[in-house]
C-alpha cells in the first residue's frame, strides 16, 4: 500500500517506521532540514533491546498526497488548521486516519468531503529524538473505528498490523474516543498542575475527591458515560502508569503547548450547548490555560 503520513513527530515517526516494513511510506514534514535527514538516513526506531533503520520518502509540499492509498494524520490537534486545507486541496477523495488525542478533531472531520474517514486511539508510548529517531517506549495497540465510509478500509488498516504494532477494530468511534478522553481529561490537567506522576493522584484522598468530582461533571455532559468507562477504570490507569509523567505534565516541563483545548475545551463547549454546569472542569481548563499563557512551568 502507498501510505502518506503527515507529521514526523513521535507518533508520525513511529507509524512510518513500522508501516515501512511492508508498504511504501511518504512522510510529509514542515522543514527542509528534517526532510533531508529522513531522505538520507531514514527513520531510526529504538526499542529497549534493538535499533533498526527504515527507509521512507520525505516531502515538504503536499501535492503527492493524492498518490497515497491511505493518509495518516499524526500532528497535534492544534496543528490541524494548517493540515485540513492541504487535505481539501490535494486528497479530498482518499481515506484518512486521524490519530489525535481528545475530540477536537471531530469538528474538522465533519468539514471534509472524503468518502471514508477513520479515527484511531494510540495506546503506544513514543518519544522523538532529533529529526529522525523515535523510541518505542510502550508497546500497546492502535484502536481504529469508522467515522464514515467503507468498512473495507478499516479492515485494510487492520491488515497493516505486525507483531509489535497491532491495529484493533472498534465498533463505535464515539465510545472509543470518550473512553480515552476521560482518562486524559482527569489525569493530565491534575498531574500537570500539581507536578506529580500519575500514581500520586490515587494515594491522596483529597486528589481522589477532585478526580471523582471531575468524572461526575463529565457524566452530566455525557449521561451514558458510566456504561462506556467507569471512574474505577480511571484510577486503574493511574495505578498501571503510576511512575509516568503525563503528556501534559511533560508539555509543561518542555515548555510546549498542551492539548488542553482538545481535552477539556471541546467538552466545555458541549456542556455549554447542553446547558450543563461544570465548575471543576472550567477551573482546571482556566488554570492550565493560565499556566500556558505565562509560559511558566515552575
Ligand atoms: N507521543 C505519544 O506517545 C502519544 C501521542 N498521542 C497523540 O498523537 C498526536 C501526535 O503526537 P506526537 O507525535 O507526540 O506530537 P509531536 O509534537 O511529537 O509531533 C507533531 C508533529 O507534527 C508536525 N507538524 C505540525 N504541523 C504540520 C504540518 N502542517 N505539516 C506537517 N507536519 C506538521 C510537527 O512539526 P514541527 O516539529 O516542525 O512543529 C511535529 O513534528 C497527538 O494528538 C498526541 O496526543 C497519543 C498517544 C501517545
Ligand atoms: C493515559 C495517560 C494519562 C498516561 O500517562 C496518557 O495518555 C497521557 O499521559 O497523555
Amino acid at each position: 500500500m502507498n501510505i502518506g503520513i503527515i507529521g514526523a513527530g513521535a507518533i508520525g515517526l513511529l507509524f512510518a517506521a513500522y508501516l515501512s516494513e511492508e508498504n511504501h511510506v511518504r512522510i510529509f514534514v514542515q522543514n527542509d532540514k528534517q526532510k533531508q535527514v529522513l531522505l538520507k538516513q531514514g527513520i531510526q526506531l529504538k526499542m529497549t533491546e534493538r535499533v533498526s533503520d527504515h527507509d521512507v520518502t520525505a516531502e515538504t509540499t503536499y501535492e503527492n498526497l493524492g498518490k497515497c492509498d491511505l493518509i495518516i494524520i499524526a500532528v497535534k490537534q492544534y496543528h490541524l488548521t494548517t493540515v485540513i486545507p492541504q487535505i481539501k486541496a490535494h486528497s479530498n477523495h482518499k481515506p484518512i486516519l486521524f490519530l489525535q488525542n481528545g475530540i477536537g478533531h471531530l469538528n474538522y472531520m465533519e468539514s471534509l468531503s472524503n468518502p471514508t474517514l477513520l479515527v484511531g486511539v494510540v495506546e503506544h508510548g513514543a518519544q522523538k529524538f532529533g529529526e529522525h529517531s523515535v523510541l518505542h517506549n510502550g508497546i500497546g495497540k492502535t484502536n481504529v473505528a469508522l467515522f464514515k465510509g467503507s468498512y473495507e478500509t478499516l479492515q485494510e488498516v487492520k491488515s497493516l498490523s505486525s507483531k509489535n504494532f497491532i491495529f484493533s477494530i472498534q465498533d463505535n468511534y464515539e465510545e472509543m474516543l470518550i473512553r480515552k478522553l476521560i482518562k486524559n481529561a482527569i489525569i493530565n490537567p491534575l498531574t500537570a498542575l500539581l507536578n506529580i506522576p500519575n500514581g500520586e493522584l490515587i494515594v491522596n484522598d483529597h486528589f481522589r475527591e477532585v478526580m471523582r468530582g471531575v468524572y461526575n461533571e463529565f457524566e452530566k455532559i455525557f449521561p451514558q458515560l458510566n456504561q462506556i468507562v467507569s471512574y474505577e477504570e480511571v484510577e486503574k490507569i493511574c495505578r498501571n502508569t503510576g511512575e509516568n509523567r503525563s503528556s501534559m505534565l511533560m508539555d509543561f516541563e518542555l515548555k510546549r503547548r498542551t492539548e488542553i483545548d482538545a481535552i477539556l475545551g471541546v467538552p466545555l463547549e458541549i456542556a455549554r450547548e447542553r446547558k450543563v454546569e461544570t465548575p471543576m472542569i472550567s477551573l482546571l481548563y482556566s488554570l492550565v490555560k493560565g499556566k500556558e499563557y505565562k509560559g511558566d512551568s515552575e
